[in-house]
């Protein structure tokens, strides 16, 4: 059976919805972006799609993250025109922002050394890696790009430039 998760030395599956895991957007760590405070990444990732305050602030102030998700569930609404276009740069900044305002977020980051990252989800090719592995798998690219970002930022706060 392929699935569940199959973690090896070089490769690490793992769930966005798993609010528990640190790699996760639903995880409940809240950060400032944006002049808000957002109760999670995915909370920010949803009210970025619109240009409405009020509908930002709905989302904003959904209880989980997964109620957050459905406000902006795109069977709901659609979203603004060029989302698709900056929707990457909205779920890196987030997960950047979150890491920098939770050390165990950027630690749990860091400590996935050079391992593959993919977001195990049988049903999202984008975000994730699909049923058949050959997906996107966007959020796992996400991470590894802002763990590429933290570590930059370790080497060059340990050799003092
Ligand atoms: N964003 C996206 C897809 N997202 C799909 O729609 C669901 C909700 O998306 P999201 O609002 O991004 O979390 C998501 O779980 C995934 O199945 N799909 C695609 O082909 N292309 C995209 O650009």
């Amino acid at each position: 059976m392929l699935f569940p998760h199959e973690n090896t030395n070089d490769q690490i599956y793992f769930s966005r919805y798993e609010c528990e895991h640190l790699l996760s957007s639903h995880g409940l760590r809240s950060f400032e972006l944006d002049g808000h405070t957002w109760p999670s990444i995915e909370h920010y990732f949803q009210a970025m799609k619109f240009d409405s305050d009020v509908l930002r602030e709905r989302i904003c102030q959904a209880p989980t993250a997964e109620q957050a998700a459905k406000i902006g569930s795109r069977w709901y609404r659609r979203p603004k025109s060029n989302w698709s276009k900056i929707q990457v740069v909205v779920m890196t900044r987030a997960v950047y922002i979150s890491a920098k305002s939770h050390p165990e977020v950027a630690a749990a980051i860091l400590d996935t050394g050079e391992k593959l990252l993919v977001e195990d989800d049988s049903y999202d090719y984008f975000w994730g890696c699909g049923r058949d592995r050959r997906g996107e798998n966007n959020y796992g690219q996400v991470i590894m790009k802002v763990r590429a970002k933290l570590l930059e930022e370790q080497q060059t706060a340990s050799t003092g430039e």
